[in-house]
């Protein structure tokens, strides 16, 4: 668990930081979110002793990083940054092993990991492990980044806006990859970014800074429902605060009994008495989608299917709207 307490830094008389407090449990993924400037990568470069604080401390499972050599406290926590090259001169391979070579990882063990990162980041190990920086695209290099960052396990990965400069469908599948891989191993992460929408899909609690203060911390669904004051609704979202909420849910949660259906031919789904043959909702949508389709289709009900195209049960907008004034 790392413990952040009261940590400030001061430049002269600018407040960067001004004795911010969390904590981070293990497994957790934490993001730090805010307007340029409110000293989100100051805090996170305050955890690995980049910069040292002027006041306040530290913990990782109880012992004060100022206890610590920042050499070793680094090895310890994973780092991945926008615009952190890789070593041009190594390979992919080579760049992985950096940290785990530091720890004085055997050969084979080291070899395991670097296969096993590529596999996970959808990089083949026999094309790319080889590969040099410069032969990858932006997409690949920020892969072989984060993969890079969490090669020695840490403790936590420190992630400064690290799928930032990515255009917007590579930047999503690479969010959805990392999502996968980091409930998979279990990392615990710290994320600084300013995109919201990136905060909501990767973080299970968010901090949102104002002026270097923490002035909400909660989760995406208390953010959506209760924002603190003004400053954290315009954050999370004025007129589509409904809507977001709606994607943090899924559809299989809501479902009820699809009483009366029936297989209708090419995969669509009748209800008894009812007209018409409808293409059925994945039980993996969310509620948005759900709102969404039930709009475009004109109907109050959805059937819904699983991912072998069985029907497991169906979706209306009274529910939708039920679970929105969190009636569910
Ligand atoms: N070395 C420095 N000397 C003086 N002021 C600094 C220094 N580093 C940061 N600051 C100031 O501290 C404040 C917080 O900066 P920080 O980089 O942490 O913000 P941020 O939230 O990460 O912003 P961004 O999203 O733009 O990266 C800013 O007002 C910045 O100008």
């Amino acid at each position: 668990m790392i413990t952040v307490d009261a940590l400030t830094k001061t430049y002269g008389p600018v407040r960067a930081v001004d004795g911010i407090s969390f904590e981070l449990a293990e497994g957790e993924a934490l993001a730090l979110i805010g307007p340029s400037g409110c000293g989100k990568s100051t805090t996170l470069r305050m955890i690995n002793r980049l910069i040292e604080p002027s006041a306040g401390r530290v913990l990782i499972d109880g012992v004060d990083t100022r206890s610590i050599p920042p050499a070793a406290l680094r090895l310890r926590m994973g780092y991945a940054i926008q615009g952190i090259g890789l070593f041009p001169h190594r390979t992919v391979a080579q760049n992985i092993a950096t940290v785990p070579r530091l720890l004085g990882w055997p050969r084979a063990r080291i070899a395991a990991r670097i296969e096993e990162l590529l596999d996970l980041f959808g990089l083949p190990p026999a094309v790319f492990a080889h590969k040099y920086p410069h032969e990858l695209s932006g997409g690949q290099q920020q892969r072989v980044g984060v993969a890079r960052a969490m090669a020695g396990k840490p403790a936590v990965l420190l992630m400064d806006e690290p799928f930032g400069a990515l255009d917007p469908i590579t930047r999503a599948r690479l969010q959805d990859e990392f999502l996968a891989i980091r409930r998979r191993m279990g990392t615990t992460v710290l994320l600084v970014t300013h995109d919201m929408d990136e905060a909501f899909r990767l973080a299970d609690r968010l901090a949102v800074m104002e002026k270097g203060r923490i002035v909400q911390l909660d989760t995406p669904e208390a953010l959506l429902r209760r924002p603190a004051s003004a400053f954290v609704q315009s954050m999370v979202g004025n007129e589509d605060r409904g809507l977001k909420l709606l994607s943090l849910a899924g559809v299989a949660a809501l479902m009820r009994p699809a009483e009366g259906w029936a297989p209708a031919g090419e995969g669509t789904f009748r209800k008894a008495g009812g007209q018409e043959a409808l293409a059925p909702l994945s039980a993996s949508a969310s509620l948005r989608e759900a709102a969404s389709r039930l709009v475009l289709t004109g109907v109050d009900e959805l059937p819904v299917v699983d991912e072998t195209g069985n029907l497991v049960g169906t979706i209306d907008m009274a529910r939708i709207i039920a679970f929105g004034g969190g009636r569910r």
